[in-house]
């Protein structure tokens, strides 16, 4: 379903050779790539490229008219997405660096192996392709989603999540695989579920957590096996990628997965193919892919090559990345998830939705939520079940917040903003006394003048906050 082969797009051969032009030429159209447009004078490329929109430019770097170094130039100009491969007689390492930091994807040697050539053009045109869906998904991607029931399971009221929701409807005619990133509990898996309800494939959405999967086991989850591909293997098994034909693959936790396996799931991606254990024969992948992971790849194994995650994996997977926000970074949130959970719970137990203090949120506000969105369904479910009439209590959620060390938002911030030093910007400094008037003002504004919420919010009893506050009025009465 990937290596696209195919194109409508034309690619453009510089060269001032018309020997060598006939032959790349021929070389490309007999490995079916079409569309080929021939050039010895590259001084006349910046007609061309105003004219019609050129996927791909293949050069030479020696030509008596205009040099392949300044061509690269042009071309970047005119049209920076172009994907430029320099086709050059030279082997010259530093060369090809030298290339590459003027703005080319890549570089080949004219005498290199034909096949080598054939498969630069057939990687820029998948790079093409990746950059032009790219371009087209930015373009359209809107406000409020146009089908909001595909995301009627996910609760919010945040902006950046509203951003996620038309993102994810842009992708739907895509067939590029999506990778969901964030905190554990953050909702990645709805999201994957959004996904498939957007797209509204004929077949179904199979979720499979790869995480502790050896690569014996990965192979036999995901592809299957034939009859007798190993002691016990009685009959022939599907294995998951079979299972979601038609419809999602949702592999969870792929930042665990071993190097071997991430070598199978890249060529999955890659190529659309895959080995059913024991077997010899290779079948097509047709479904979509959807990876989540909780860890950051960029960084991840950094010390040690057999935890790394592979960079062309990590590439091929973040064409379609989608990042979900921790639940501290989107409070406003807060009150909605409060409402949804307190429905289901109310359901599950059998319960009228109780009312809440109009503090609760507030208080919620004050904590940073480790274990995000779930974290917060779980406070709401306990609550909800030592709730025996009247009003809900805070009693439970003080109790689940107090586990954790106050969090204090602003000052984290200030560090992030002054290399952890939250002072160092501060010329001349204030005295303790100020500093402590105004931590205590901004803390009751915060906590929207509820003193206990102010109080957990400075780590100090509240007691001591009214305490404070009595000598601060009656310094200000001074
Ligand atoms: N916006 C939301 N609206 C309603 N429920 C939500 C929302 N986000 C998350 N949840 C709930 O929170 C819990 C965790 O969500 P989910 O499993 O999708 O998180 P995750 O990011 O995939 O976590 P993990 O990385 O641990 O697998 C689930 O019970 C899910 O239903």
């Amino acid at each position: 379903m990937t290596g696209v082969l195919t194109h409508d797009f034309p690619i453009l051969l510089i060269d001032d050779e018309p020997s060598w032009l006939r032959s790349l030429g021929l070389l490309l159209e007999r490995a079916g790539f079409t569309n080929l447009r021939k050039l010895s004078d590259g001084r006349k490329v910046r007609d061309i490229l105003a004219d019609e929109e050129i996927g791909i430019v293949l050069l030479d770097l020696m030509m008596p008219d205009i040099p392949g170094e300044e061509l690269i130039s042009v071309i970047r100009e005119e049209s920076p997405d172009t994907v430029i491969v320099v086709v050059s007689g030279m082997n010259q390492v530093s060369l090809a660096v030298q290339c590459m930091k003027m703005g080319a994807n890549d570089y080949i040697v004219k005498t290199g192996a034909e096949e080598r050539i054939v498969a630069t053009v057939r990687n820029a045109v998948n790079l093409w392709e990746l950059k032009r869906e790219n371009r087209a998904i930015r373009s359209t991607i809107s406000k409020a989603p146009s089908n909001p029931e595909a995301f009627s399971h996910i609760a919010t009221a945040n902006r950046y999540m509203i951003s996620i929701f038309s993102y994810i409807e842009s992708l739907a005619s895509s067939r590029q695989p999506v990778l969901i990133t964030g905190e554990s509990g953050t909702g990645k898996e709805l999201v994957a579920r959004a996904i498939h309800r957007v797209c509204n494939p004929p077949g179904p959405m199979v979720a499979v957590n790869v995480a502790g999967l050896d690569d014996t086991i990965f192979s036999d989850t995901l592809f299957g096996h034939v009859r007798g591909a190993f002691t016990g293997a009685d009959a022939r098994r599907a294995g998951m990628v079979e299972k979601a034909s038609g419809g999602t693959l949702f592999l969870d936790e792929i930042g665990d997965l071993s190097a071997p396996s991430q070598v199978k799931l890249l060529r999955l991606l890659q190529d659309g193919d895959y080995y059913p254990v024991g077997s010899d024969h290779s079948e097509k992948i047709n479904a979509r892919v959807v990876c989540s992971t909780h860890q950051d790849l960029t960084i991840k194994g950094k010390e040690s090559k057999e935890r790394r995650f592979r960079k062309d994996l990590f590439y091929r997977l973040q064409t379609h990345h989608i990042h979900m926000p921790p639940l501290r970074e989107r409070k406003d949130d807060i009150p909605v998830l409060l409402d949804t959970f307190l429905a289901m719970a109310a359901e599950e137990t059998g319960k009228k939705i109780p009312v809440y203090p109009p503090e609760l949120p507030v208080l919620l506000a004050t904590y940073h939520f480790p274990g995000n969105i779930r974290e917060l369904k779980s406070m709401v479910f306990d609550a909800v079940a030592r709730h025996g009439g009247g009003t809900l209590s805070m009693a439970s959620f003080k109790e689940a917040m107090e586990g954790h060390a106050p969090h204090h938002p602003a000052a984290q911030a200030v560090s992030r903003q002054t290399d952890g030093n939250p002072f160092s910007g501060l010329d001349p400094l204030p005295t303790l006394a100020d500093a402590s008037s105004l931590l205590v003002m901004e803390a009751m504004d915060r906590a929207e003048g509820n003193q206990s919420i102010a109080a957990r919010i400075l780590g100090i009893s509240q007691p001591a906050l009214s305490k404070r506050m009595k000598q601060l009025r009656e310094k200000q009465d001074e």
